[in-house]
């Protein structure tokens, strides 16, 4: 029987700073998230980050937490909802940190008799932070707890067509009858390292602004190339005209160097030239969260304020928009009409 399993990220289980804490502990110490010899990371993550960032974290989730539980879990849910009321197989969610986990996803796609599934990470663009991380711990879970499970990644989807097309209708949608002078494509940043690891060429990423523009076999596995290219071509059906929208990268942590432009002074700069009205939208989030809702709904949008800006549109993630909930659907129904082929 097949059967999907859908991962997000993951939230806290509350904005309590313990369960914060626990919740970064995990995500932090995953070393494809913060990509440093695990001693390092130990003495970074435990010995400084997590002494001081989960009180800030947790302040900040009290700001955008809902009566039903964390945006980013709430959402995904009504996504998986949605999607398995439209398919003829179950669908189940999963988180890559906190609950529910990959294991418990799995073993509910097993009680319910799933023997192939399709493992679908909820990111647009491949990162080794996100798309990556899961496919590897999902992979050690299958082998260690269910052998007989086979599954089938779905990639990247940020130049799918049908993805492109419910983005930027969604979009449109959301900004009708809304006056902007920029649209942002704000995507969530990584390290420029993590570009540089995830390239097979070994060679072709250098981060000049010109590598991404240059076919490679590279781009499958290049966040920034795929970021961009989701830009450009949400741009071009949205028909844009060059100048009134551009692309950054947005919560940076550390002190290495992280993509740019950066989200916060790239908005800081729009208003200081004197742009009064910017629309954001925020590609790298299937589902809003603490960094669209809270990041960029009420951090960015106070600064752009305070230095003149006049009006802030951020546009929601797809979040259980009914015709994204469709094309999650067809995909499903595709490859579950398809015949049998065991991957693993
Ligand atoms: C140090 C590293 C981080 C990397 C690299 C990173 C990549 C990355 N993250 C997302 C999506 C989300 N991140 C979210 C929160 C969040 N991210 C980091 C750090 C890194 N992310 C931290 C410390 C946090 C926690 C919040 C905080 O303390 O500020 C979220 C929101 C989760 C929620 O509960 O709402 C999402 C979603 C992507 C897509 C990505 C790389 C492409
Ligand atoms: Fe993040
Ligand atoms: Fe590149």
């Amino acid at each position: 029987m097949k059967g999907v399993l859908l991962v997000n990220l993951g939230s806290p289980d509350s904005t309590d700073p313990e369960d914060v804490k626990r919740y970064l502990d995990e995500f932090l110490m995953d070393g494809r998230v913060i990509d440093l010899p695990k001693w390092l990371r130990t003495l970074i993550v435990k010995g400084i980050i997590l002494n001081t960032r989960p009180k800030k974290s947790a302040e900040a989730y009290s700001r955008i937490w809902w009566d039903e539980g964390s945006p980013l879990i709430v959402l995904s849910e009504r996504l998986r909802d949605k999607v398995d009321d439209m398919t003829a197989v179950p669908v189940v969610l999963a988180m890559r940190y906190g609950n529910p986990s990959i294991k418990a996803g799995l073993q509910e796609l097993y009680d319910k008799g799933v023997k192939e599934v399709l493992l679908m990470p909820l990111y647009p663009q491949f990162a080794m932070a996100t798309t990556e991380t899961i496919l590897v711990l999902a992979e050690e879970v299958r082998k260690q707890h269910f052998p007989e499970m086979s599954f089938t990644n779905v990639p990247a989807f940020y130049n799918h067509p049908d993805y492109v097309r419910v983005l930027a209708e969604s979009i449109r949608d959301s900004l009708e009858g809304k006056d902007w002078e920029h649209l942002l494509f704000s995507y969530h940043g990584v390290p420029e390292r993590h570009i540089k690891k995830s390239d097979i060429t070994k060679s072709h990423c250098r981060i000049d602004g010109q590598c991404c523009k240059t076919p490679s076999p590279a781009h499958q596995y290049c966040y920034r190339h795929q970021c961009y290219e989701t830009t450009r071509q949400v741009a071009e059906y949205l028909e844009l005209k060059q100048g009134t929208y551009s692309t950054s990268f947005q919560s940076r942590l550390g002190i290495d160097p992280w993509l740019k432009p950066a989200t916060d002074k790239t908005i800081n700069g729009f208003a200081e030239k004197g742009l009064k009205k910017l629309a954001v939208v925020t590609p790298a989030f299937v589902s809003d969260c603490l960094e669209t809702l809270e990041e960029i709904g009420l951090e960015a949008d106070e600064e752009f304020k305070e230095r003149g800006g006049e009006e802030f549109h951020l546009i929601p993630c797809l979040n259980d928009n009914e015709a994204w909930v469709k094309v999650i659907a067809r995909w499903v129904d595709e490859w579950a009409h398809q015949p049998e082929v065991r991957v693993n």
